[in-house]
Protein backbone atom coordinates (compact mmCIF):
# COMPACT_ATOMS: atom_id res chain seq x y z
CA UNK A 1 0.00 0.00 0.00
CA UNK A 2 1.31 3.57 -0.61
CA UNK A 3 2.65 4.55 2.37
CA UNK A 4 1.63 8.29 1.45
CA UNK A 5 -2.25 7.95 1.73
CA UNK A 6 -4.09 7.56 4.61
CA UNK A 7 -7.73 7.36 2.57
CA UNK A 8 -8.16 4.65 5.59
CA UNK A 9 -8.90 7.39 7.70
CA UNK A 10 -12.20 9.02 7.98
CA UNK A 11 -13.98 11.84 10.61
CA UNK A 12 -17.18 13.02 11.92
CA UNK A 13 -16.65 16.00 14.08
CA UNK A 14 -19.72 16.92 15.71
CA UNK A 15 -20.51 19.38 18.49
CA UNK A 16 -19.86 17.51 21.57
CA UNK A 17 -17.80 14.07 20.14
CA UNK A 18 -15.64 13.59 17.29
CA UNK A 19 -15.68 9.85 15.96
CA UNK A 20 -12.97 8.15 13.88
CA UNK A 21 -13.01 5.07 11.34
CA UNK A 22 -9.93 4.12 10.21
CA UNK A 23 -8.94 0.69 8.72
CA UNK A 24 -5.95 -1.74 10.35
CA UNK A 25 -4.56 -4.25 7.80
CA UNK A 26 -4.18 -7.67 9.27
CA UNK A 27 -0.91 -7.85 11.32
CA UNK A 28 0.37 -10.16 8.53
CA UNK A 29 -0.30 -7.58 6.16
CA UNK A 30 -2.26 -10.26 3.77
CA UNK A 31 -2.61 -7.96 0.32
CA UNK A 32 -3.71 -10.84 -2.44
CA UNK A 33 -3.16 -10.24 -5.74
CA UNK A 34 -6.56 -10.48 -7.94
CA UNK A 35 -6.19 -12.02 -11.67
CA UNK A 36 -7.71 -8.50 -12.74
CA UNK A 37 -4.44 -6.42 -11.84
CA UNK A 38 -5.66 -4.79 -8.28
CA UNK A 39 -4.43 -6.43 -4.77
CA UNK A 40 -6.53 -6.90 -2.17
CA UNK A 41 -5.71 -6.41 1.89
CA UNK A 42 -7.21 -7.97 4.38
CA UNK A 43 -8.15 -5.91 7.87
CA UNK A 44 -10.89 -4.28 9.74
CA UNK A 45 -12.65 -0.87 10.55
CA UNK A 46 -12.00 0.40 13.74
CA UNK A 47 -13.53 2.77 16.12
CA UNK A 48 -12.54 5.78 17.84
CA UNK A 49 -14.01 8.58 20.06
CA UNK A 50 -12.87 11.68 21.50
CA UNK A 51 -14.76 15.15 23.32
CA UNK A 52 -14.85 17.81 20.87
CA UNK A 53 -13.76 20.19 23.21
CA UNK A 54 -10.22 17.65 24.11
CA UNK A 55 -10.20 17.74 20.01
CA UNK A 56 -6.49 17.85 20.77
CA UNK A 57 -6.43 14.64 22.21
CA UNK A 58 -7.89 13.38 18.81
CA UNK A 59 -5.10 14.94 17.35
CA UNK A 60 -2.39 13.32 19.11
CA UNK A 61 -4.45 9.96 18.76
CA UNK A 62 -4.15 10.27 14.96
CA UNK A 63 -0.95 11.68 14.99
CA UNK A 64 0.76 8.29 17.06
CA UNK A 65 -1.89 5.58 16.18
CA UNK A 66 -2.19 6.08 12.57
CA UNK A 67 -0.09 8.80 10.92
CA UNK A 68 2.65 6.87 12.28
CA UNK A 69 1.54 3.71 11.77
CA UNK A 70 1.07 4.48 8.16
CA UNK A 71 4.56 5.70 7.65
CA UNK A 72 3.43 9.04 7.03
CA UNK A 73 5.21 10.91 9.38
CA UNK A 74 8.71 12.47 9.63
CA UNK A 75 10.46 12.02 13.58
CA UNK A 76 10.21 16.21 13.73
CA UNK A 77 5.91 15.60 13.86
CA UNK A 78 5.92 17.33 9.77
CA UNK A 79 4.73 15.62 7.61
CA UNK A 80 5.72 15.00 3.93
CA UNK A 81 5.71 18.50 1.56
CA UNK A 82 2.01 17.27 0.62
CA UNK A 83 -1.03 17.95 2.52
CA UNK A 84 -2.73 15.05 3.16
CA UNK A 85 -6.30 14.55 2.00
CA UNK A 86 -8.51 12.66 4.61
CA UNK A 87 -12.66 12.37 4.50
CA UNK A 88 -14.48 14.96 7.12
CA UNK A 89 -17.71 15.53 7.82
CA UNK A 90 -19.95 17.07 10.33
CA UNK A 91 -19.55 20.84 11.71
CA UNK A 92 -16.33 20.47 12.80
CA UNK A 93 -15.17 19.52 9.44
CA UNK A 94 -15.19 23.37 8.55
CA UNK A 95 -14.49 24.59 11.81
CA UNK A 96 -11.77 22.60 12.34
CA UNK A 97 -10.14 22.53 9.33
CA UNK A 98 -7.47 24.90 9.60
CA UNK A 99 -6.37 22.88 12.85
CA UNK A 100 -5.85 19.87 11.37
CA UNK A 101 -3.82 21.47 8.31
CA UNK A 102 -1.63 23.07 10.70
CA UNK A 103 -1.17 20.44 13.47
CA UNK A 104 -1.19 17.09 11.36
CA UNK A 105 -0.63 18.41 7.62
CA UNK A 106 -4.05 17.02 6.66
CA UNK A 107 -6.40 18.48 4.24
CA UNK A 108 -10.33 17.78 4.91
CA UNK A 109 -12.10 16.67 2.10
CA UNK A 110 -15.45 17.35 3.03
CA UNK A 111 -18.52 15.21 2.93
CA UNK A 112 -22.33 15.96 3.75
CA UNK A 113 -22.98 15.38 7.09
CA UNK A 114 -26.66 13.97 6.24
CA UNK A 115 -25.25 12.47 3.19
CA UNK A 116 -23.06 10.67 4.92
CA UNK A 117 -25.08 9.57 7.49
CA UNK A 118 -26.79 8.23 4.91
CA UNK A 119 -24.29 6.32 3.50
CA UNK A 120 -23.71 4.64 6.66
CA UNK A 121 -26.43 3.24 7.53
CA UNK A 122 -27.23 2.29 4.25
CA UNK A 123 -23.68 0.59 4.30
CA UNK A 124 -24.42 -0.90 7.95
CA UNK A 125 -27.84 -2.30 6.78
CA UNK A 126 -26.25 -3.85 3.27
CA UNK A 127 -23.13 -5.53 4.38
CA UNK A 128 -22.97 -6.20 8.27
CA UNK A 129 -25.45 -8.91 9.37
CA UNK A 130 -26.94 -8.94 12.89
CA UNK A 131 -26.33 -4.91 12.65
CA UNK A 132 -29.87 -3.86 13.06
CA UNK A 133 -32.29 -4.94 16.71
CA UNK A 134 -35.83 -3.81 17.94
CA UNK A 135 -35.60 -3.20 21.77
CA UNK A 136 -38.99 -4.13 23.83
CA UNK A 137 -40.08 -5.28 26.68
CA UNK A 138 -36.35 -6.17 27.89
CA UNK A 139 -35.70 -8.02 24.75
CA UNK A 140 -33.34 -7.59 22.17
CA UNK A 141 -33.92 -9.12 18.64
CA UNK A 142 -31.94 -8.62 15.58
CA UNK A 143 -33.84 -8.25 12.29
CA UNK A 144 -33.17 -9.83 8.56
CA UNK A 145 -32.79 -7.05 6.20
CA UNK A 146 -33.91 -7.77 2.99
CA UNK A 147 -32.05 -5.37 0.66
CA UNK A 148 -35.16 -5.53 -2.06
CA UNK A 149 -36.94 -4.14 0.63
CA UNK A 150 -34.97 -2.02 2.35
CA UNK A 151 -36.56 1.41 1.40
CA UNK A 152 -38.21 4.22 2.24
CA UNK A 153 -37.36 4.28 5.80
CA UNK A 154 -36.60 7.40 8.78
CA UNK A 155 -33.72 7.89 10.32
CA UNK A 156 -33.36 9.45 13.40
CA UNK A 157 -30.06 10.34 14.07
CA UNK A 158 -29.53 11.63 17.98
CA UNK A 159 -26.45 13.63 18.30
CA UNK A 160 -26.30 16.97 20.49
CA UNK A 161 -29.34 18.10 18.37
CA UNK A 162 -31.46 15.68 16.62
CA UNK A 163 -31.93 15.06 12.61
CA UNK A 164 -34.74 13.11 10.73
CA UNK A 165 -34.26 12.04 7.35
CA UNK A 166 -36.34 10.13 5.01
CA UNK A 167 -34.50 7.53 3.10
CA UNK A 168 -35.50 6.28 -0.64
CA UNK A 169 -32.70 4.45 -1.61
CA UNK A 170 -28.41 5.23 -2.18
CA UNK A 171 -27.99 9.15 -1.67
CA UNK A 172 -31.74 9.23 -2.19
CA UNK A 173 -32.92 10.99 1.09
CA UNK A 174 -34.29 14.46 2.39
CA UNK A 175 -33.77 16.10 6.26
CA UNK A 176 -37.56 16.10 6.55
CA UNK A 177 -37.39 17.43 10.38
CA UNK A 178 -35.09 17.90 13.38
CA UNK A 179 -35.43 19.07 17.31
CA UNK A 180 -32.77 20.88 19.33
CA UNK A 181 -33.88 19.02 22.34
CA UNK A 182 -31.37 16.12 21.56
CA UNK A 183 -28.53 14.09 23.52
CA UNK A 184 -26.88 17.91 24.05
CA UNK A 185 -29.56 18.97 26.09
CA UNK A 186 -29.46 15.53 28.49
CA UNK A 187 -26.03 15.96 29.10
CA UNK A 188 -26.16 19.89 29.37
CA UNK A 189 -28.99 19.86 31.41
CA UNK A 190 -28.14 17.12 33.37
CA UNK A 191 -24.48 18.58 34.00
CA UNK A 192 -26.67 21.93 35.50
CA UNK A 193 -29.04 19.72 37.69
CA UNK A 194 -26.97 17.14 39.02
CA UNK A 195 -23.10 18.44 39.07
CA UNK A 196 -22.50 15.38 37.64
CA UNK A 197 -19.02 15.61 35.17
CA UNK A 198 -19.72 13.81 32.74
CA UNK A 199 -21.98 11.31 30.18
CA UNK A 200 -21.22 7.83 31.87
CA UNK A 201 -21.91 9.59 35.47
CA UNK A 202 -24.99 10.90 34.03
CA UNK A 203 -26.09 7.55 33.15
CA UNK A 204 -25.09 5.47 35.78
CA UNK A 205 -27.36 7.83 37.98
CA UNK A 206 -30.50 7.57 35.83
CA UNK A 207 -29.99 3.80 36.04
CA UNK A 208 -30.32 4.34 39.74
CA UNK A 209 -33.25 6.78 39.66
CA UNK A 210 -37.08 6.97 39.77
CA UNK A 211 -38.18 9.73 37.63
CA UNK A 212 -41.82 9.43 39.06
CA UNK A 213 -40.29 11.40 42.16
CA UNK A 214 -40.33 14.32 39.97
CA UNK A 215 -42.68 13.71 37.21
CA UNK A 216 -46.62 13.90 37.14
CA UNK A 217 -48.47 11.11 36.61
CA UNK A 218 -51.68 10.79 35.31
CA UNK A 219 -52.30 8.58 38.45
CA UNK A 220 -51.35 11.61 40.43
CA UNK A 221 -53.90 13.90 38.74
CA UNK A 222 -56.66 11.61 38.51
CA UNK A 223 -56.75 10.40 42.51
CA UNK A 224 -54.90 7.48 40.93
CA UNK A 225 -57.22 5.51 38.51
CA UNK A 226 -56.01 5.12 34.94
CA UNK A 227 -57.75 8.33 32.50
CA UNK A 228 -58.86 4.92 30.13
CA UNK A 229 -61.47 6.94 28.15
CA UNK A 230 -58.62 8.88 25.77
CA UNK A 231 -56.31 4.89 26.72
CA UNK A 232 -53.78 6.94 29.27
CA UNK A 233 -53.04 4.88 32.43
CA UNK A 234 -52.36 6.22 35.97
CA UNK A 235 -48.54 5.09 35.55
CA UNK A 236 -48.40 7.17 32.27
CA UNK A 237 -46.30 10.60 32.71
CA UNK A 238 -48.73 13.67 32.19
CA UNK A 239 -45.75 16.14 32.90
CA UNK A 240 -42.51 15.93 32.94
CA UNK A 241 -40.74 17.15 36.10
CA UNK A 242 -44.40 18.35 37.03
CA UNK A 243 -44.80 17.53 40.59
CA UNK A 244 -41.71 19.93 40.97
CA UNK A 245 -44.16 22.55 40.93
CA UNK A 246 -46.01 21.50 44.07
CA UNK A 247 -43.48 19.80 46.10
CA UNK A 248 -42.20 22.61 47.61
CA UNK A 249 -38.65 21.18 47.35
CA UNK A 250 -35.73 22.61 46.12
CA UNK A 251 -33.43 21.21 43.73
CA UNK A 252 -31.28 20.31 46.67
CA UNK A 253 -33.92 17.95 47.88
CA UNK A 254 -34.31 15.99 45.18
CA UNK A 255 -32.07 13.15 44.87
CA UNK A 256 -29.47 13.48 41.44
CA UNK A 257 -30.39 9.86 40.23
CA UNK A 258 -34.48 10.62 40.18
CA UNK A 259 -33.45 13.67 38.30
CA UNK A 260 -31.35 12.01 35.77
CA UNK A 261 -34.02 9.55 34.96
CA UNK A 262 -36.48 11.78 34.60
CA UNK A 263 -34.02 13.84 32.37
CA UNK A 264 -33.60 10.84 30.50
CA UNK A 265 -36.98 9.73 29.80
CA UNK A 266 -38.26 12.92 29.13
CA UNK A 267 -35.47 13.64 26.36
CA UNK A 268 -36.02 9.89 24.69
CA UNK A 269 -40.08 9.90 24.89
CA UNK A 270 -39.79 13.57 23.00
CA UNK A 271 -37.82 12.30 20.28
CA UNK A 272 -39.76 8.79 20.11
CA UNK A 273 -43.02 11.20 19.78
CA UNK A 274 -41.64 13.54 16.78
CA UNK A 275 -39.82 10.50 15.11
CA UNK A 276 -43.71 8.63 15.04
CA UNK A 277 -45.22 12.13 13.83
CA UNK A 278 -42.38 12.18 11.17
CA UNK A 279 -43.18 8.59 10.09
CA UNK A 280 -46.94 9.08 10.42
CA UNK A 281 -46.44 12.51 8.07
CA UNK A 282 -44.98 10.23 5.12
CA UNK A 283 -46.45 6.68 6.21
CA UNK A 284 -42.85 5.42 6.83
CA UNK A 285 -43.24 2.03 8.82
CA UNK A 286 -39.66 2.17 9.86
CA UNK A 287 -37.87 3.99 12.36
CA UNK A 288 -33.96 3.41 12.49
CA UNK A 289 -32.25 5.38 15.41
CA UNK A 290 -28.76 6.12 15.27
CA UNK A 291 -26.48 8.63 17.18
CA UNK A 292 -23.96 8.61 20.45
CA UNK A 293 -27.05 9.25 22.83
CA UNK A 294 -28.55 6.15 22.63
CA UNK A 295 -25.46 4.35 23.54
CA UNK A 296 -27.09 1.03 23.52
CA UNK A 297 -28.83 1.77 26.75
CA UNK A 298 -31.84 -0.53 27.35
CA UNK A 299 -33.99 2.67 29.33
CA UNK A 300 -33.31 4.82 26.27
CA UNK A 301 -34.32 2.24 23.64
CA UNK A 302 -37.00 0.89 25.28
CA UNK A 303 -38.57 4.42 26.53
CA UNK A 304 -38.25 5.15 22.24
CA UNK A 305 -39.97 1.91 21.76
CA UNK A 306 -42.25 2.57 23.53
CA UNK A 307 -43.17 6.13 22.83
CA UNK A 308 -43.32 4.63 19.07
CA UNK A 309 -45.48 1.66 19.88
CA UNK A 310 -47.43 3.75 21.87
CA UNK A 311 -48.43 6.61 19.57
CA UNK A 312 -48.20 4.02 16.60
CA UNK A 313 -50.85 1.55 17.91
CA UNK A 314 -48.16 -0.39 17.05
CA UNK A 315 -47.90 0.15 13.16
CA UNK A 316 -43.95 1.79 13.33
CA UNK A 317 -41.02 -0.14 14.68
CA UNK A 318 -38.30 1.42 16.14
CA UNK A 319 -34.98 -0.08 15.18
CA UNK A 320 -31.59 0.39 16.35
CA UNK A 321 -28.25 0.08 15.59
CA UNK A 322 -24.63 -1.41 16.70
CA UNK A 323 -22.62 1.19 15.26
CA UNK A 324 -25.05 3.86 15.93
CA UNK A 325 -22.32 6.41 17.04
CA UNK A 326 -20.54 6.12 14.05
CA UNK A 327 -22.53 6.64 10.93
CA UNK A 328 -21.47 9.67 9.85
CA UNK A 329 -18.04 8.77 10.14
CA UNK A 330 -18.60 5.28 8.27
CA UNK A 331 -20.03 7.41 5.54
CA UNK A 332 -17.64 9.52 4.99
CA UNK A 333 -15.44 6.76 4.99
CA UNK A 334 -17.04 4.35 2.62
CA UNK A 335 -17.25 7.88 0.14
CA UNK A 336 -13.35 7.31 -0.99
CA UNK A 337 -15.09 3.76 -2.22
CA UNK A 338 -17.60 5.76 -4.69
CA UNK A 339 -15.38 8.62 -4.95
CA UNK A 340 -12.11 7.19 -6.11
CA UNK A 341 -13.99 4.64 -9.43
CA UNK A 342 -12.11 6.77 -11.77
CA UNK A 343 -9.47 8.26 -10.51
CA UNK A 344 -5.81 7.06 -10.77
CA UNK A 345 -5.29 7.46 -7.08
CA UNK A 346 -4.29 3.98 -5.44
CA UNK A 347 -6.87 3.10 -2.65
CA UNK A 348 -10.09 1.94 -4.10
CA UNK A 349 -12.16 0.95 -1.04
CA UNK A 350 -14.13 -2.15 -1.57
CA UNK A 351 -16.47 -3.79 1.21
CA UNK A 352 -15.30 -7.09 -0.05
CA UNK A 353 -16.72 -8.47 3.12
CA UNK A 354 -17.99 -6.56 6.41
CA UNK A 355 -18.40 -9.00 9.19
CA UNK A 356 -18.79 -7.85 12.90
CA UNK A 357 -16.04 -8.71 15.24
CA UNK A 358 -17.19 -8.73 19.06
CA UNK A 359 -14.01 -6.97 20.73
CA UNK A 360 -12.27 -8.43 23.43
CA UNK A 361 -9.11 -8.39 21.13
CA UNK A 362 -6.23 -7.07 23.00
CA UNK A 363 -5.23 -4.85 20.31
CA UNK A 364 -8.51 -2.88 20.30
CA UNK A 365 -8.67 -2.43 24.32
CA UNK A 366 -8.07 1.48 23.66
CA UNK A 367 -10.63 1.16 21.33
CA UNK A 368 -13.57 2.77 23.09
CA UNK A 369 -16.26 0.36 23.24
CA UNK A 370 -17.64 -0.61 19.57
CA UNK A 371 -16.97 -3.45 17.65
CA UNK A 372 -14.67 -3.49 14.75
CA UNK A 373 -16.06 -5.06 11.55
CA UNK A 374 -13.92 -7.26 9.06
CA UNK A 375 -13.01 -5.03 5.51
CA UNK A 376 -11.15 -5.40 2.63
CA UNK A 377 -9.37 -2.63 0.79
CA UNK A 378 -8.97 -3.19 -3.13
CA UNK A 379 -5.86 -1.61 -4.49
CA UNK A 380 -5.21 -0.83 -8.23
N1 LIG B 1 -18.63 9.94 26.28
C1 LIG B 1 -19.55 10.85 25.95
N2 LIG B 1 -19.30 12.16 26.16
C2 LIG B 1 -20.21 13.10 25.84
N3 LIG B 1 -21.42 12.81 25.32
C3 LIG B 1 -21.74 11.53 25.08
C4 LIG B 1 -20.82 10.49 25.39
N4 LIG B 1 -21.39 9.33 25.04
C5 LIG B 1 -22.60 9.61 24.56
N5 LIG B 1 -22.84 10.94 24.58
C6 LIG B 1 -24.10 11.55 24.12
O1 LIG B 1 -24.02 11.62 22.72
C7 LIG B 1 -24.28 12.94 22.25
C8 LIG B 1 -23.43 13.23 21.05
O2 LIG B 1 -23.79 12.32 20.04
P1 LIG B 1 -23.12 12.37 18.59
O3 LIG B 1 -21.66 12.17 18.71
O4 LIG B 1 -23.87 11.41 17.74
O5 LIG B 1 -23.45 13.85 18.17
P2 LIG B 1 -22.51 15.03 17.63
O6 LIG B 1 -22.04 14.63 16.29
O7 LIG B 1 -21.50 15.39 18.64
O8 LIG B 1 -23.59 16.20 17.55
P3 LIG B 1 -24.20 16.96 16.26
O9 LIG B 1 -24.39 15.88 15.20
O10 LIG B 1 -25.48 17.51 16.72
O11 LIG B 1 -23.15 17.93 15.88
C9 LIG B 1 -23.97 13.84 23.44
O12 LIG B 1 -24.68 15.05 23.37
C10 LIG B 1 -24.38 12.97 24.62
O13 LIG B 1 -25.75 13.06 24.86
C1 LIG C 1 -27.17 21.13 13.43
C2 LIG C 1 -26.94 19.63 13.37
C3 LIG C 1 -27.35 19.11 11.99
C4 LIG C 1 -25.42 19.42 13.55
O1 LIG C 1 -25.12 18.07 13.57
C5 LIG C 1 -27.69 18.87 14.49
O2 LIG C 1 -27.21 19.29 15.74
C6 LIG C 1 -29.21 19.04 14.42
O3 LIG C 1 -29.84 18.44 13.62
N1 LIG C 1 -29.81 19.87 15.33
C7 LIG C 1 -31.24 20.10 15.39
C8 LIG C 1 -31.58 21.39 14.67
C9 LIG C 1 -33.08 21.51 14.41
O4 LIG C 1 -33.56 20.94 13.40
O5 LIG C 1 -33.77 22.12 15.20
Amino acid sequence: MDPTQISHLALDIGGTLVKLVYFSANGDYNEESRSNGCSVVKGRLCFAKFETRKIDDCLEFIRFNILQHSGVQHSNGAVHDDYLSVKATGGGAFKFADLFKEKLGILFDKEDEMHSLVGGVNFLLKTVPREAFTYLDGQKEFVEIDHNDLYPYLLVNIGSGVSMIKVDGDGKYERISGTSLGGGTFLGLGKLLTKCKSFDELLELSHHGNNRVIDMLVGDIYGGTDYSKIGLSSTAIASSFGKAISDGKELEDYQPEDVARSLLRMISNNIGQIAYLNALRFGLKRIFFGGFFIRGLEYTMDTISVAVHFWSRGEAKAMFLRHEGFLGALGAFTSYETHSQNDSKPHHHTAQRAILNCSGDDNLRHINDSETIEYSISLV
